[in-house]
C-alpha cells in the first residue's frame, strides 16, 4: 500500500516529453504545439466587477465560518486574509521561486521530475491529457525539497530548503485551521477527523512559473483542472492570469490582492461533503508583459484514507462510492476529467 504521494505516482508513470518544459528565454514566436484553440467563451468580458468575483474573507471576522461556508457552496474558492501567516515567510518563497526559474534551462533540468517521480522540477501532471502544451514551467515538492535542490545549487541549496520548509510548516497549520472549520460546518464526527492535526495528512507544494508570451491570446498557462486535494491554498505574484469557471458567468477572473491568500476547495472534499461544495474547474492565462509565480500548498487525507461521503443522518443518499486517496489519484491519472463521474452512484 504506498503511504506517501511519490508512491502513489510511481504506478502512473509518464513519458519523458511529456515532463520537460520549452526552454522558454528563447523563443520569440509562439510554436503551434503551444497554441490552443480559440473558444467564443474566451471572447466574454467576465469582469464585472464584486458581484462576480469570489468572496474575499477576513479569517479574524466573527462570521468566518458561515461565510467560508457559503463561499464553498457558490464557488469551491474564496480569498482569505487575515489569515495569520507572515508576510516575509511569503515573500521568501516568492524570492525563492523566482530564483529558480530565472536559471538556465541546464540548471533546472538536472532536478528533471522523473517518468515515475512525483517532484521535481517539470511541466505540470496534467500535460499528458491536452493536445497542446502550456506556457508553464513547475516545481513539485512532496516531502523535503532538499533533495531536488541540491541536484540544482549542490553548494547553495540550503536557504532554498529552509524557506520552502518553513512555508510548509506555516501552511499546514492554516489548512488544519480551515479544515477544523469546514468539518465543523459539514457536521463531521470527531473519529473521523482524527488525522486533521496529525503527522498523516498528505501535502505537496507546487511553484508555478508563467513566463512573459509572445501571444498571449493563443497560449494557455495552466489548462483547466481541479485539484485533487482537499483544500488547496494558492499564493499569487501581483500579477492577473487566475481564472475560475463559474456556472452562468463563465470564465471569471481571481485578481490579487495584497496579503491575501487564495483557498479553494479540491476533488477530495467534494466527495465528502456529497457535492455541496463545489470543486472549482480553474485555468491560467498568460500576459506578454509580466512573468507570472505562483506557490499552491495542497493539503490532503492520508493515501490510505477512504474518502466517501460524510454520513448524516439515515436517510442521506452517499452520491460517491468509497475508495481511498491512493486510489482515486490512479483513477484520475487515467481519466482526468471523468474521475469524479466514474466513482459517481448515481
Ligand atoms: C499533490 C499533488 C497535486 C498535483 C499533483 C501533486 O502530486 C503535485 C502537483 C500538483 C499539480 C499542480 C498543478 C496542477 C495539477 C492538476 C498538476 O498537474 O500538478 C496539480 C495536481 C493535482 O491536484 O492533482
Ligand atoms: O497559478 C495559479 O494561479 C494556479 C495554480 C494551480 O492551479 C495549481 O498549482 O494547481
Ligand atoms: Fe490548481
Amino acid at each position: 500500500m504506498a503511504t506517501t504521494l511519490s508512491e502513489a505516482y510511481r504506478d502512473h508513470p509518464l513519458h519523458l516529453h511529456q515532463i520537460i518544459p520549452l526552454d522558454f528565454s528563447s523563443i520569440r514566436t509562439l510554436p503551434d504545439s503551444h497554441a490552443w484553440p480559440h473558444t467564443e467563451e474566451d471572447d466574454d468580458d467576465n469582469d464585472h466587477g464584486a458581484g462576480s468575483c469570489i468572496p474575499i474573507i477576513d479569517l479574524m471576522d466573527p462570521n468566518a465560518m458561515e461565510l467560508i461556508g457559503l463561499a464553498c457552496e457558490k464557488w469551491g474558492a474564496f480569498q482569505l486574509k487575515n489569515h495569520g501567516i507572515p508576510l516575509t515567510v511569503i515573500e521568501e518563497v516568492e524570492i525563492e521561486a523566482k530564483r529558480l526559474f530565472a536559471l538556465p534551462a541546464d540548471r533546472k533540468l538536472k532536478a528533471l521530475r522523473s517518468a515515475v517521480g512525483a517532484t521535481g522540477y517539470g511541466r505540470a501532471r496534467i500535460s499528458p491529457f491536452f493536445p497542446k502544451h502550456m506556457w508553464h514551467e513547475g516545481f513539485t515538492i512532496v516531502g523535503s525539497p532538499c533533495d531536488d535542490a541540491k541536484k540544482i545549487w549542490p553548494n547553495d541549496h540550503p536557504r532554498f530548503c529552509e524557506k520552502m520548509e518553513n512555508y510548509q510548516k506555516q501552511m499546514k497549520v492554516l489548512a488544519e485551521k480551515l479544515t477544523h472549520m469546514i468539518f465543523k460546518i459539514l457536521g463531521i464526527k470527531e473519529e473521523e477527523k482524527k488525522w486533521v492535526g496529525s503527522t498523516k495528512h498528505s501535502e505537496a507544494i507546487q511553484l508555478n512559473s508563467y513566463p512573459c508570451c509572445p501571444e498571449p491570446n493563443r497560449a494557455m498557462g495552466l489548462a483547466p483542472h481541479t485539484d485533487t486535494s482537499l483544500l488547496t491554498i494558492l499564493h499569487q505574484s501581483q500579477t492577473s492570469g487566475l481564472q475560475i469557471l463559474k456556472e452562468g458567468a463563465g470564465w471569471v477572473p481571481v485578481h490579487p490582492h495584497p496579503n491575501t491568500l487564495v483557498v479553494n476547495t479540491g476533488d477530495i472534499l467534494h466527495i465528502l461533503s456529497n457535492s455541496r461544495f463545489r470543486c472549482a474547474l480553474h485555468r491560467v492565462m498568460v500576459n506578454s508583459a509580466r512573468q507570472r509565480y505562483s506557490v499552491a500548498y495542497f493539503y490532503s487525507p492520508p493515501l490510505d484514507y477512504v474518502v466517501s461521503p460524510f454520513v448524516l443522518d439515515d436517510s442521506f443518499l452517499p452520491r460517491f462510492r468509497p475508495l481511498s486517496v491512493k486510489d482515486y489519484i490512479g483513477v484520475k491519472a487515467k481519466n482526468l476529467r471523468g474521475a469524479l463521474s466514474l466513482i459517481s452512484t448515481i
